[in-house]
Formats: C-alpha cells, sequence, structure tokens
C-alpha cells in the first residue's frame, strides 16, 4: 500500500512563542511483555524463538512499534524547546508543525526498513495525499503527534499513537503520552500495560458517579459546535461528575483504560487517533460502540469507549450525531 511521503505540503505560517518545558530522561521500559529466557544452549533458544514467533507473531513488531514510540517521544520533547513554526491544514485550526511531519517520517522509515512489506496510515502522509485505505497487509497506523494543538501552545498532554492492524484487525496499540513519560500497550487477548502495570477499566455503573471525557474538536461549523455544546450540556446535566478534555483522542482513551474517567466519545476523530487506544480500552476490560449504538468501525470517524454497556447506552441517548466524512472516502483527484 502506501509508502512514506517524501514531502509534507506546505501551508500557511505563523509563529508562535511557547513556554518551554524541563523534561526529565526517559526511563526504560519496565517489563512491558518482555520474554523471558533460561540459560540453555543456543540450539534451544534459535528453536524457543522460532516456536515463539508462530505462537505470537506480531511480538517483534509491537516491541519496534514500542521503541520507534519512545525515541519519537524524545524528539517532540526536545521540540518543545524551541520556537514552533504552525502551518495549517482542513482549516485554521487544524494545525501541523514540522515536528508532526518530522516524527512521523521517523517512524515510517525505521518500521520500513525493519518490515519492508508491511504497510502505513499515518496522519501526514494522508494529508500529503496518500490514500487512507485499510487493506489486509499487516499495517502500521500511525499519529506522530496527537494534540498538536496541544504541542503548540504547550499544553502538556501529547501522544506518539501506533496501532497496527493485520486481515482489518488491530493486533496491538501503543500510545507514549511523552511529556508525562508513560507508555501505554495493548496486545489482543495479551492485555493492556502503563509502563508494564496491568490497566483495568472502572467498574462504575451508574452514570451519576462517572467522569466522562470527550473534546471540541476542529470543526467550526456553527451548526456542528451548536451539537457539540447541546450534547455536552445535557451530559452535564444527567448529572456526571465531571466532563474532562485533554486534547489527544488517544490519551483519552488511555484514561478510559486506566479507569480514571468512565467513557471519552467523539465525532470528528480520525483512525490513527483511536486505533492505538481501541486495544488499549478493550485489553483493559472496556467497550467501543459506535456513538449510535451500533458496531465499532475504525474509518468512521465516530468513537465512543466505555468501561462498559451501562455507561455508553446512557452516554449514547444524549449524542447529537453530526455527519462526519469517513476516512477511507476515495477522493477523485481534479
Ligand atoms: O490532530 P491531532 O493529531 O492533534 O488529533 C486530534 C485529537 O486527537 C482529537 O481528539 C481532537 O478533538 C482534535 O481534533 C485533534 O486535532
Ligand atoms: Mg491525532
Amino acid at each position: 500500500m502506501q509508502g512514506v511521503a517524501s514531502t509534507f505540503p506546505s501551508v500557511s505560517r505563523c509563529q508562535i512563542e511557547r513556554p518551554s518545558f524541563k523534561c526529565s530522561a526517559p526511563t526504560p521500559d519496565q517489563g512491558i511483555n518482555r520474554l523471558k529466557l533460561p540459560p540453555t544452549s543456543l540450539q534451544t533458544v534459535t528453536q524457543h524463538n522460532k516456536t515463539n514467533k508462530m505462537s505470537d507473531p506480531w511480538k517483534e513488531s509491537f516491541d519496534h512499534a514500542v521503541a520507534v514510540a519512545r525515541k519519537a517521544g524524545v524528539v517532540i520533547r526536545d521540540a518543545l524547546q524551541n520556537e514552533v513554526k504552525v502551518m495549517t491544514k482542513s482549516s485554521s485550526v487544524d494545525l501541523v508543525t514540522q515536528t508532526d511531519q518530522r516524527v512521523e517520517k521517523i517512524i515510517i522509515s525505521s518500521v520500513k526498513e525493519k518490515f519492508p512489506t508491511h504497510s502505513f496510515i499515518g496522519e501526514e502522509s494522508v494529508a500529503a495525499g496518500h490514500p487512507c485505505i485499510l487493506t489486509d497487509d499487516p499495517t502500521w497506523i500511525i499519529d506522530p503527534v496527537d494534540g498538536t494543538t496541544n504541542f503548540v501552545h504547550g499544553f502538556p498532554f501529547v501522544a506518539v499513537s501506533i496501532g497496527f492492524a493485520v486481515n482489518k484487525e488491530l493486533e496491538f496499540g501503543v500510545v507514549y503520552s511523552c511529556i508525562e513519560d508513560k507508555m501505554y500497550t495493548g496486545r489482543k487477548g495479551k492485555g493492556a500495560f502503563c509502563d508494564g502495570e496491568k490497566l483495568e477499566v472502572s467498574d462504575v455503573k451508574d452514570i451519576r458517579k462517572s467522569m466522562i471525557i470527550s473534546e471540541l474538536g476542529s470543526n467550526r461549523d456553527e451548526e456542528t459546535v451548536s451539537k457539540i455544546f447541546s450534547t455536552m450540556k445535557k451530559i452535564l446535566c444527567i448529572p456526571v461528575h465531571g466532563l474532562r478534555g485533554s486534547g489527544t483522542a488517544a490519551t483519552n482513551m488511555c484514561l478510559v483504560a486506566s479507569g480514571a474517567v468512565e467513557a471519552f466519545f467523539e465525532i470528528g476523530i480520525h483512525c490513527w487517533d483511536v486505533a492505538a487506544g481501541a486495544v488499549i480500552v478493550t485489553e483493559a476490560g472496556g467497550l467501543l460502540l459506535d456513538v449510535d449504538g451500533g458496531p465499532w468501525d475504525l474509518m468512521s470517524r465516530r468513537m465512543m469507549s466505555a468501561n462498559n454497556k451501562t455507561i455508553a447506552d446512557r452516554l449514547i441517548k444524549e449524542i447529537d450525531v453530526f455527519p462526519a466524512e469517513r476516512d477511507d472516502v476515495v477522493k477523485s483527484k481534479k
């Protein structure tokens, strides 16, 4: 499928001064699914690796995703110390920086080198005109900087998000919340973790005891904004304990997985915002639905992720749905 974008579009620029961050050096991964081999002969080790590859075919890809996400996070943290050149994509509030583009190139080129047959869907490659179609190929679904607006303003929630799908099914997700220095991971059938600690969604069933997270998005069409606000008003007035937004869908989903909030929903997100988080939430015991209660679809740009169906169904009743064009719509070339 599509490869790395050689050049990203050049768009309108302005400059912004931001507060600088002081960040500690990253710590090594603490026991994230590390393979422990007993001391034994080379032959047995080789045999063990072969068996392991068959029973756990995506382990190498997963380990690589964790390593490259951490490396990307270091690049993002370093970039926070400097002035950022801000460019725009679909509208004046859809921001992109050279860091988004650079980090995506770093991730894709490192994956290509190790796994030359794999495919990619990356936020900035798609912005540069690459197709956003999921095939049966092993596919890396990448948001190099989830929370670009946060990054531009120095609001301290920014994540590298890497989802991985095979035969159109998500196999693992890695979200590195790089300013907090938290590594979230999920692998199909193998659980979800944050820095090696197992994650579990909250067991709250009473919506009146819940905390919900959502976003205002980057659509400034008045009718859409009214629907977003009317939804939030209705949810607040249920009442719920609180309504929050971190500015990154990937981080929001990790907060559902961690049990810090009961649910995250948004219309207008893209597949790269939620592919990794989807695995992390489900592996932590949560569920994913469409915002109308139907089955969730990665390309639909709609997401309801919750700790349980009682909470999800109650929220779905209050959502004023608005249209968002699917990610996999093939645009005709003019
Ligand atoms: O563009 P990036 O990668 O920063 O991602 C988006 C967020 O993930 C959304 O939840 C959020 O609502 C915003 O639309 C934001 O753009
Ligand atoms: Mg994003």
